[in-house]
């Protein structure tokens, strides 16, 4: 069956290129080498061999396709997403839509419990499930950080893996779940437009994001405004994305990622994201090396807590460029938030 895109997609170019994909088992240098690369021209790469037991990747998935299978009134407990929780079709809070349904964890031990008596009826299999892929993924997001520290040639190479193995960070489990679209026999040709936006273009806000689906692709990258670069989809991987706290802590060096899924498959699409974020009261400022490299020894950002960038990423919408209002010089904010 031929498969055409709605009117929103068909302006937008995609393009095919060959996005980074690092051996974690190569040698150290070598890797961090890779790595700072990738966060320099796309903020974004895929990891294999990364050492996180499949049994892990696989409990997890379980637990989320079981929640996302059942029915809509007993999702329903576990929802709205206020931010955390069960949420449908609605994104944050200012009427972004898409076509996914999510499960919003924090990673706090206390709270992952206590959300999980909403999830399951077996509450203790679903939190032991979550937080045993926390803790695993949360390692691999913190040798990442390491790795980008020395390949920057930053003395403190945990200046960025602290932040988030801090018992206060604040960081987020999210598993998102595409469903197949329904076909549509009685309308319109135009029912066959099969491509729709499963979650919108956005940067992630946080330090780093660690991703995992299963083999239905929808992943796509942007380096350009309107052009797209899909990510094939390797269940055995993950995909790292650098976010908005990590182009604030390398003062610009690494771009946050903008990114978006999109759902065009007969099979449903599963994705787990660990957001590893800082604590509340984390100051982001890049370390004094990072600035150094900069032409004019400047800071790009002003000093700010998370606490006060996690506030505007709530008051704004999905798409907003809201790192840019944390810049220091006025003239090179961006003119506007994207709608
Ligand atoms: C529209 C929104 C949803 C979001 C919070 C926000 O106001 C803007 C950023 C969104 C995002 C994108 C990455 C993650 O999926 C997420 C959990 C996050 O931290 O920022 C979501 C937020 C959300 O769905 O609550
Ligand atoms: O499901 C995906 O592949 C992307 C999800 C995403 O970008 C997010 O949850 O922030
Ligand atoms: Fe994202």
């Amino acid at each position: 069956m031929v498969v055409a895109s709605p009117k929103p997609l068909s302006s937008e170019k995609l393009r095919d290129v060959e996005l980074p994909i690092i051996d974690f088992s190569a040698e150290r240098s070598e890797v961090s080498k890779l790595i700072v690369k990738a966060c320099e021209d796309y903020g974004f790469f895929q990891v294999i061999n990364h050492g996180v037991p499949e049994d892990i990747i696989a409990n997890l998935e379980h637990e989320g396709l079981s929640f996302f299978a059942l029915p809509d009134s007993e999702k329903q407990r576990a929802g709205p997403a206020n931010p955390l929780g069960y949420g449908c079709k609605n994104i944050g809070l200012h009427g972004d839509k898409g076509e996914v349904e999510y499960l919003t964890l924090h990673t706090n031990p206390l709270s992952l419990a206590e959300t999980s008596r909403t999830i399951s009826n077996n509450p203790s299999k679903f939190s032991s499930a979550a937080s045993g892929y926390i803790e695993a993924v949360r390692g691999l997001a913190c040798e990442l950080l390491n790795l980008m520290a020395e390949g920057l040639l930053v003395p403190d190479t945990s200046v960025f893996s602290r932040l988030i193995r801090d018992v206060d960070s604040d960081s987020i489990l999210r598993l998102n779940h595409y469903p197949p679209l329904q076909l549509d026999w009685d309308t319109s040709p135009s029912s066959y437009d099969r491509i729709k936006v499963g979650f919108g273009e956005h940067s992630d806000p946080q330090i780093l994001t660690l991703l995992r689906s299963n083999d239905v692709s929808g992943l796509q990258i942007s380096i350009e405004d309107g052009v797209w670069i899909p990510v094939p989809p390797d269940p055995t991987a993950f995909c790292a994305n650098v976010g908005d706290m990590l182009q604030a802590l390398t003062n610009g060096r690494f771009v946050s990622v903008r990114h978006r899924a999109l759902t065009n498959s007969c099979k449903s699409r599963i994705s787990m994201a660990y957001f590893g974020g800082p604590p509340l009261q984390a100051w982001i400022t890049a370390p004094p090396e990072l600035l150094a490299s900069n032409t004019n020894r400047l800071s790009l950002y002003r000093p700010f807590t998370w606490a006060e960038y996690k506030k505007a990423v709530y008051s704004l919408r999905l798409g907003d460029r809201r790192l840019d209002l944390f810049r220091t010089c006025s003239d090179a904010a961006a003119p506007g938030l994207a709608s």
